[in-house]
Protein backbone atom coordinates (compact mmCIF):
# COMPACT_ATOMS: atom_id res chain seq x y z
CA UNK A 1 0.00 0.00 0.00
CA UNK A 2 1.27 3.61 -0.69
CA UNK A 3 0.63 5.75 2.15
CA UNK A 4 -1.21 9.26 0.82
CA UNK A 5 -1.51 12.73 2.31
CA UNK A 6 -4.21 14.97 1.98
CA UNK A 7 -3.12 18.83 2.82
CA UNK A 8 -6.48 21.42 2.57
CA UNK A 9 -8.29 18.22 3.11
CA UNK A 10 -11.63 19.75 4.68
CA UNK A 11 -11.95 22.02 1.53
CA UNK A 12 -14.20 20.88 -1.86
CA UNK A 13 -11.71 19.68 -3.57
CA UNK A 14 -9.62 17.70 -0.24
CA UNK A 15 -13.07 16.19 0.57
CA UNK A 16 -13.80 14.74 -3.43
CA UNK A 17 -9.58 13.53 -3.27
CA UNK A 18 -10.20 11.60 0.15
CA UNK A 19 -13.89 9.75 -1.06
CA UNK A 20 -11.70 8.65 -3.95
CA UNK A 21 -7.87 7.44 -1.76
CA UNK A 22 -10.88 5.54 0.42
CA UNK A 23 -11.98 3.47 -2.06
CA UNK A 24 -8.36 3.07 -3.65
CA UNK A 25 -7.17 -0.19 -3.60
CA UNK A 26 -3.58 0.84 -3.27
CA UNK A 27 -3.94 3.27 -1.48
CA UNK A 28 -4.04 4.33 2.40
CA UNK A 29 -4.77 7.87 3.65
CA UNK A 30 -2.25 8.51 6.32
CA UNK A 31 -3.22 12.06 7.20
CA UNK A 32 -6.02 15.08 6.38
CA UNK A 33 -4.55 18.28 7.25
CA UNK A 34 -5.78 21.64 7.37
CA UNK A 35 -3.71 25.08 8.45
CA UNK A 36 -2.42 25.96 12.05
CA UNK A 37 -5.21 27.95 12.75
CA UNK A 38 -8.14 26.03 11.10
CA UNK A 39 -11.63 25.93 12.88
CA UNK A 40 -12.07 22.64 11.55
CA UNK A 41 -8.80 21.72 13.71
CA UNK A 42 -9.47 18.17 15.30
CA UNK A 43 -13.22 17.36 13.90
CA UNK A 44 -13.76 14.72 11.67
CA UNK A 45 -13.85 15.08 7.86
CA UNK A 46 -17.46 13.91 7.96
CA UNK A 47 -18.53 15.35 10.36
CA UNK A 48 -22.40 17.23 9.86
CA UNK A 49 -20.76 20.62 9.28
CA UNK A 50 -17.79 19.43 7.18
CA UNK A 51 -18.70 16.56 4.42
CA UNK A 52 -21.20 14.39 6.34
CA UNK A 53 -21.10 12.13 2.89
CA UNK A 54 -18.03 10.70 4.02
CA UNK A 55 -19.85 9.61 7.26
CA UNK A 56 -19.13 5.37 7.74
CA UNK A 57 -16.36 5.53 5.00
CA UNK A 58 -13.90 8.52 6.07
CA UNK A 59 -13.98 9.08 9.81
CA UNK A 60 -10.64 10.92 9.97
CA UNK A 61 -9.90 13.72 11.96
CA UNK A 62 -8.48 17.15 10.45
CA UNK A 63 -5.32 17.98 11.48
CA UNK A 64 -3.89 21.35 11.83
CA UNK A 65 -0.71 22.17 11.42
CA UNK A 66 2.46 23.37 9.23
CA UNK A 67 4.97 21.28 10.92
CA UNK A 68 5.08 18.11 8.88
CA UNK A 69 7.86 16.87 10.51
CA UNK A 70 6.26 14.85 12.36
CA UNK A 71 3.96 13.20 10.04
CA UNK A 72 5.73 12.55 6.98
CA UNK A 73 7.73 9.42 7.31
CA UNK A 74 6.78 7.38 5.19
CA UNK A 75 4.43 9.51 3.46
CA UNK A 76 5.06 8.36 -0.24
CA UNK A 77 2.39 10.74 -1.96
CA UNK A 78 1.10 14.13 -1.10
CA UNK A 79 -2.20 15.97 -2.47
CA UNK A 80 -2.13 19.84 -1.92
CA UNK A 81 -5.32 20.67 -2.09
CA UNK A 82 -4.83 24.35 -0.53
CA UNK A 83 -4.81 27.67 -2.65
CA UNK A 84 -2.06 28.49 -4.85
CA UNK A 85 0.65 30.67 -2.21
CA UNK A 86 0.30 27.62 0.54
CA UNK A 87 1.05 25.52 -2.17
CA UNK A 88 3.92 27.32 -3.85
CA UNK A 89 5.45 27.51 -0.36
CA UNK A 90 4.91 23.84 0.86
CA UNK A 91 5.84 21.63 -2.42
CA UNK A 92 9.21 22.18 -2.09
CA UNK A 93 9.48 21.00 1.76
CA UNK A 94 7.26 17.62 0.66
CA UNK A 95 9.23 17.14 -2.52
CA UNK A 96 12.74 17.32 -0.80
CA UNK A 97 11.35 14.51 1.64
CA UNK A 98 10.75 12.10 -1.50
CA UNK A 99 7.24 12.46 -1.98
CA UNK A 100 5.50 12.42 -5.42
CA UNK A 101 3.08 15.45 -4.99
CA UNK A 102 0.18 16.56 -7.05
CA UNK A 103 -0.46 19.73 -6.60
CA UNK A 104 -4.05 20.85 -7.33
CA UNK A 105 -3.66 24.72 -6.93
CA UNK A 106 -2.12 26.40 -9.77
CA UNK A 107 1.81 26.96 -7.76
CA UNK A 108 3.47 24.82 -10.35
CA UNK A 109 1.12 25.41 -14.02
CA UNK A 110 3.17 28.17 -15.87
CA UNK A 111 6.92 27.84 -16.48
CA UNK A 112 7.17 31.40 -16.05
CA UNK A 113 7.94 33.63 -13.05
CA UNK A 114 6.44 36.72 -14.39
CA UNK A 115 3.04 34.87 -15.14
CA UNK A 116 3.19 34.52 -10.86
CA UNK A 117 4.11 38.49 -10.39
CA UNK A 118 1.47 38.88 -13.45
CA UNK A 119 -1.50 36.98 -11.92
CA UNK A 120 -1.32 35.27 -8.68
CA UNK A 121 0.14 38.59 -6.88
CA UNK A 122 3.48 36.36 -5.67
CA UNK A 123 6.81 36.11 -6.43
CA UNK A 124 7.98 32.59 -7.58
CA UNK A 125 10.59 31.37 -5.52
CA UNK A 126 11.07 27.66 -6.45
CA UNK A 127 11.82 27.53 -10.41
CA UNK A 128 13.83 24.39 -9.62
CA UNK A 129 10.26 22.97 -9.42
CA UNK A 130 9.00 25.35 -11.74
CA UNK A 131 11.34 23.28 -14.51
CA UNK A 132 10.21 19.93 -13.34
CA UNK A 133 6.78 20.39 -13.08
CA UNK A 134 4.35 18.24 -15.14
CA UNK A 135 1.19 19.73 -16.78
CA UNK A 136 -1.28 16.98 -15.79
CA UNK A 137 -3.66 17.30 -18.33
CA UNK A 138 -3.62 13.19 -18.55
CA UNK A 139 -5.16 12.26 -21.71
CA UNK A 140 -2.23 14.51 -23.21
CA UNK A 141 0.84 14.15 -21.03
CA UNK A 142 0.86 10.77 -19.66
CA UNK A 143 4.62 9.78 -20.60
CA UNK A 144 6.02 12.98 -18.43
CA UNK A 145 3.33 12.16 -15.60
CA UNK A 146 4.87 8.55 -15.50
CA UNK A 147 8.32 10.13 -14.49
CA UNK A 148 6.83 12.81 -12.67
CA UNK A 149 7.84 13.93 -9.31
CA UNK A 150 5.54 16.90 -9.41
CA UNK A 151 2.36 17.34 -11.06
CA UNK A 152 0.77 20.31 -11.38
CA UNK A 153 -3.01 18.97 -12.15
CA UNK A 154 -4.93 22.21 -14.51
CA UNK A 155 -7.09 24.75 -13.47
CA UNK A 156 -11.05 23.75 -13.63
CA UNK A 157 -11.40 25.82 -17.13
CA UNK A 158 -8.59 25.09 -18.86
CA UNK A 159 -9.27 21.31 -18.55
CA UNK A 160 -12.61 21.94 -20.06
CA UNK A 161 -11.21 24.40 -22.51
CA UNK A 162 -8.23 22.38 -23.74
CA UNK A 163 -9.84 18.86 -24.31
CA UNK A 164 -11.72 19.78 -27.34
CA UNK A 165 -9.38 21.76 -28.67
CA UNK A 166 -6.01 20.07 -28.73
CA UNK A 167 -6.62 17.20 -31.32
CA UNK A 168 -8.21 19.85 -33.44
CA UNK A 169 -5.16 22.12 -33.08
CA UNK A 170 -2.86 18.70 -33.48
CA UNK A 171 -4.45 17.73 -36.50
CA UNK A 172 -4.29 21.18 -38.19
CA UNK A 173 -8.00 21.89 -38.50
CA UNK A 174 -8.46 25.22 -37.24
CA UNK A 175 -8.13 28.29 -38.67
CA UNK A 176 -6.07 30.05 -35.76
CA UNK A 177 -6.16 33.55 -37.68
CA UNK A 178 -9.75 33.24 -35.86
CA UNK A 179 -8.53 32.98 -32.15
CA UNK A 180 -11.37 30.66 -30.01
CA UNK A 181 -13.75 32.03 -28.19
CA UNK A 182 -14.06 30.59 -24.93
CA UNK A 183 -17.64 31.36 -22.73
CA UNK A 184 -17.56 28.91 -19.79
CA UNK A 185 -19.94 29.04 -16.93
CA UNK A 186 -19.04 27.61 -13.32
CA UNK A 187 -20.73 26.70 -10.53
CA UNK A 188 -20.02 28.08 -6.66
CA UNK A 189 -17.92 25.04 -5.68
CA UNK A 190 -15.56 26.61 -7.82
CA UNK A 191 -14.86 29.40 -5.89
CA UNK A 192 -14.16 27.18 -2.86
CA UNK A 193 -15.79 26.35 0.75
CA UNK A 194 -14.58 29.83 2.58
CA UNK A 195 -17.82 31.48 3.16
CA UNK A 196 -17.66 35.39 1.40
CA UNK A 197 -20.36 37.53 -0.25
CA UNK A 198 -19.34 36.81 -3.98
CA UNK A 199 -19.98 32.76 -3.51
CA UNK A 200 -23.08 33.63 -1.21
CA UNK A 201 -26.58 31.72 -2.01
CA UNK A 202 -28.46 35.20 -2.27
CA UNK A 203 -25.74 37.18 -4.40
CA UNK A 204 -25.17 34.57 -6.91
CA UNK A 205 -26.83 34.69 -9.90
CA UNK A 206 -25.28 34.99 -13.51
CA UNK A 207 -22.37 36.67 -14.67
CA UNK A 208 -19.04 37.38 -16.51
CA UNK A 209 -16.35 38.05 -14.70
CA UNK A 210 -12.42 38.47 -15.00
CA UNK A 211 -13.00 40.21 -18.79
CA UNK A 212 -9.59 39.17 -20.71
CA UNK A 213 -7.40 39.19 -17.12
CA UNK A 214 -8.51 35.67 -15.76
CA UNK A 215 -5.18 33.54 -14.77
CA UNK A 216 -6.83 30.41 -16.48
CA UNK A 217 -6.30 32.51 -20.10
CA UNK A 218 -2.36 32.72 -20.00
CA UNK A 219 -2.54 29.26 -18.97
CA UNK A 220 -5.06 27.57 -21.43
CA UNK A 221 -3.14 29.85 -24.14
CA UNK A 222 0.65 28.22 -22.71
CA UNK A 223 -0.60 24.98 -22.67
CA UNK A 224 -2.66 24.57 -25.62
CA UNK A 225 0.31 27.14 -28.36
CA UNK A 226 -2.27 29.13 -29.04
CA UNK A 227 -4.06 32.57 -28.18
CA UNK A 228 -7.50 32.50 -27.24
CA UNK A 229 -10.11 34.54 -25.58
CA UNK A 230 -11.72 33.45 -22.16
CA UNK A 231 -14.49 34.76 -20.62
CA UNK A 232 -15.35 32.86 -17.16
CA UNK A 233 -18.81 33.05 -15.76
CA UNK A 234 -20.16 32.45 -12.18
CA UNK A 235 -23.71 30.44 -12.06
CA UNK A 236 -26.25 29.94 -9.30
CA UNK A 237 -25.67 26.38 -9.16
CA UNK A 238 -23.20 24.17 -6.90
CA UNK A 239 -20.62 21.82 -9.02
CA UNK A 240 -19.97 21.28 -12.53
CA UNK A 241 -18.44 23.98 -16.02
CA UNK A 242 -19.96 24.15 -19.19
CA UNK A 243 -17.96 25.54 -21.82
CA UNK A 244 -18.87 26.97 -25.19
CA UNK A 245 -16.25 27.45 -27.62
CA UNK A 246 -16.52 28.91 -31.14
CA UNK A 247 -13.86 28.47 -33.41
CA UNK A 248 -13.24 28.99 -37.39
CA UNK A 249 -12.05 25.39 -39.22
CA UNK A 250 -9.51 25.64 -42.51
CA UNK A 251 -11.68 25.66 -45.57
CA UNK A 252 -13.30 21.94 -46.15
CA UNK A 253 -12.95 21.06 -43.19
CA UNK A 254 -16.56 18.79 -42.43
CA UNK A 255 -18.41 17.39 -39.43
CA UNK A 256 -16.52 13.98 -40.16
CA UNK A 257 -13.20 15.00 -39.75
CA UNK A 258 -14.03 16.80 -36.52
CA UNK A 259 -15.37 14.16 -35.04
CA UNK A 260 -12.48 11.71 -36.43
CA UNK A 261 -9.78 14.15 -35.10
CA UNK A 262 -11.95 13.88 -31.42
CA UNK A 263 -11.96 10.26 -31.85
CA UNK A 264 -7.99 9.68 -33.18
CA UNK A 265 -7.05 11.21 -29.31
CA UNK A 266 -10.17 9.89 -27.54
CA UNK A 267 -11.80 6.91 -28.20
CA UNK A 268 -9.42 5.13 -25.99
CA UNK A 269 -9.50 7.50 -23.51
CA UNK A 270 -11.76 6.17 -20.76
CA UNK A 271 -12.55 10.01 -19.14
CA UNK A 272 -13.43 11.86 -22.30
CA UNK A 273 -16.41 11.04 -23.97
CA UNK A 274 -16.79 12.23 -27.50
CA UNK A 275 -20.74 12.84 -28.62
CA UNK A 276 -21.40 11.47 -32.25
CA UNK A 277 -24.62 13.63 -32.65
CA UNK A 278 -26.09 16.60 -30.30
CA UNK A 279 -24.09 17.38 -27.50
CA UNK A 280 -23.99 17.27 -23.71
CA UNK A 281 -25.06 19.02 -20.49
CA UNK A 282 -23.93 19.59 -17.17
CA UNK A 283 -26.27 16.63 -15.97
CA UNK A 284 -24.20 14.06 -17.80
CA UNK A 285 -21.17 14.92 -15.52
CA UNK A 286 -21.96 16.09 -12.06
CA UNK A 287 -20.81 14.07 -9.87
CA UNK A 288 -18.88 12.06 -12.43
CA UNK A 289 -15.30 11.96 -13.72
CA UNK A 290 -15.36 12.56 -17.19
CA UNK A 291 -15.13 15.56 -19.40
CA UNK A 292 -17.73 15.03 -22.36
CA UNK A 293 -17.23 16.78 -25.47
CA UNK A 294 -20.07 17.63 -28.40
CA UNK A 295 -20.27 19.72 -31.50
CA UNK A 296 -21.53 21.70 -34.06
CA UNK A 297 -20.32 22.70 -37.38
CA UNK A 298 -21.91 25.29 -39.98
CA UNK A 299 -19.41 26.58 -42.88
CA UNK A 300 -16.17 27.24 -41.43
CA UNK A 301 -18.11 27.80 -38.05
CA UNK A 302 -17.42 25.51 -35.00
CA UNK A 303 -19.03 25.17 -31.88
CA UNK A 304 -17.62 22.91 -29.65
CA UNK A 305 -19.37 22.23 -26.41
CA UNK A 306 -17.67 20.62 -23.07
CA UNK A 307 -18.81 19.57 -20.13
CA UNK A 308 -17.27 18.60 -16.55
CA UNK A 309 -17.01 18.39 -13.06
CA UNK A 310 -14.91 21.28 -11.77
CA UNK A 311 -14.57 19.40 -8.58
CA UNK A 312 -13.72 16.24 -10.10
CA UNK A 313 -11.94 16.06 -13.88
CA UNK A 314 -11.88 19.32 -13.35
CA UNK A 315 -9.75 18.83 -9.60
CA UNK A 316 -9.33 15.62 -7.83
CA UNK A 317 -10.46 13.12 -10.18
CA UNK A 318 -7.93 14.25 -12.59
CA UNK A 319 -5.57 14.24 -9.78
CA UNK A 320 -6.25 10.95 -9.01
CA UNK A 321 -6.56 9.88 -12.90
CA UNK A 322 -2.14 11.60 -12.80
CA UNK A 323 -1.83 9.54 -9.50
CA UNK A 324 -2.79 6.22 -11.47
CA UNK A 325 -1.13 6.99 -14.49
CA UNK A 326 2.34 7.95 -12.15
CA UNK A 327 2.22 4.64 -10.08
CA UNK A 328 1.26 2.74 -13.30
CA UNK A 329 -2.68 1.59 -12.00
CA UNK A 330 -5.55 1.79 -13.91
CA UNK A 331 -5.96 5.19 -15.18
CA UNK A 332 -9.81 4.84 -14.27
CA UNK A 333 -9.05 3.13 -10.56
CA UNK A 334 -11.13 4.19 -7.97
CA UNK A 335 -12.92 6.60 -9.87
CA UNK A 336 -15.52 4.58 -11.68
N1 LIG B 1 -12.87 24.33 -6.43
C1 LIG B 1 -12.57 24.02 -7.67
O1 LIG B 1 -13.44 23.84 -8.53
C2 LIG B 1 -11.16 23.83 -8.07
C3 LIG B 1 -10.12 24.12 -7.22
N2 LIG B 1 -8.83 24.01 -7.65
C4 LIG B 1 -7.73 24.37 -6.78
O2 LIG B 1 -7.63 23.39 -5.73
C5 LIG B 1 -7.20 24.01 -4.52
C6 LIG B 1 -8.25 23.74 -3.44
O3 LIG B 1 -9.48 24.29 -3.87
P1 LIG B 1 -10.82 24.15 -3.03
O4 LIG B 1 -10.94 22.78 -2.48
O5 LIG B 1 -11.89 24.68 -3.87
O6 LIG B 1 -10.52 25.17 -1.82
P2 LIG B 1 -11.25 25.31 -0.43
O7 LIG B 1 -11.18 26.74 -0.08
O8 LIG B 1 -12.57 24.63 -0.46
O9 LIG B 1 -10.29 24.49 0.56
C7 LIG B 1 -9.01 24.92 0.90
C8 LIG B 1 -8.45 23.98 1.95
O10 LIG B 1 -7.14 24.41 2.32
C9 LIG B 1 -7.07 24.52 3.76
N3 LIG B 1 -6.02 25.48 4.07
C10 LIG B 1 -6.06 26.84 4.03
N4 LIG B 1 -4.85 27.36 4.36
C11 LIG B 1 -4.03 26.30 4.59
C12 LIG B 1 -2.67 26.17 4.99
N5 LIG B 1 -1.90 27.25 5.19
N6 LIG B 1 -2.16 24.93 5.16
C13 LIG B 1 -2.93 23.82 4.97
N7 LIG B 1 -4.22 23.88 4.59
C14 LIG B 1 -4.76 25.10 4.41
C15 LIG B 1 -8.48 24.91 4.14
O11 LIG B 1 -8.78 24.67 5.50
P3 LIG B 1 -8.63 25.79 6.65
O12 LIG B 1 -8.84 27.14 6.02
O13 LIG B 1 -9.69 25.43 7.64
O14 LIG B 1 -7.26 25.61 7.16
C16 LIG B 1 -9.24 23.94 3.25
O15 LIG B 1 -9.18 22.64 3.78
C17 LIG B 1 -7.04 25.51 -4.86
O16 LIG B 1 -5.71 25.76 -5.21
C18 LIG B 1 -7.92 25.70 -6.07
O17 LIG B 1 -7.47 26.76 -6.85
C19 LIG B 1 -8.52 23.54 -8.89
C20 LIG B 1 -9.51 23.19 -9.75
C21 LIG B 1 -10.91 23.34 -9.42
C1 LIG C 1 -16.07 29.97 -9.91
C2 LIG C 1 -14.65 30.34 -9.56
O1 LIG C 1 -14.41 31.26 -8.81
N1 LIG C 1 -13.70 29.60 -10.12
C3 LIG C 1 -12.31 29.83 -9.88
C4 LIG C 1 -11.48 28.83 -10.63
C5 LIG C 1 -11.18 27.60 -9.82
C6 LIG C 1 -10.08 26.72 -10.45
O2 LIG C 1 -9.99 26.02 -11.37
O3 LIG C 1 -9.05 26.69 -10.08
P1 LIG C 1 -7.59 27.20 -9.92
O4 LIG C 1 -7.77 28.41 -9.09
O5 LIG C 1 -6.94 26.08 -9.23
O6 LIG C 1 -6.95 27.48 -11.19
C7 LIG C 1 -11.89 31.22 -10.33
O7 LIG C 1 -12.37 31.73 -11.32
O8 LIG C 1 -10.94 31.73 -9.73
Amino acid sequence: MLKALIVGASGYAGAQLAHYLHKHPHIEIAGLTVSEKSQDAGKLISDFDLHPQLKGLVDLPLLATSDYSSIINDIDIVFLATEHSVSHDIAPYFLEQGCVVFDLSGAFRVNSASFYTDYYGFSHQHQEWLDKAVYGLAEWNDTQIKQAQLVAVPGCYPTASQLPLKPLLAEGLLDTSQWPVINAVSGVSGAGRKASLKNHFCEVSLHAYGLFTHRHQPEIATHLGQEVIFTPHLGSFKQGIHATITCRVKDDVTANDILAALNKYYAHKPLVRVYQHDWPALKSVVGLPFCDIGFVLKGNHLILISVEDNLLKGAAAQAVQCMNIRFGFDETLSLL
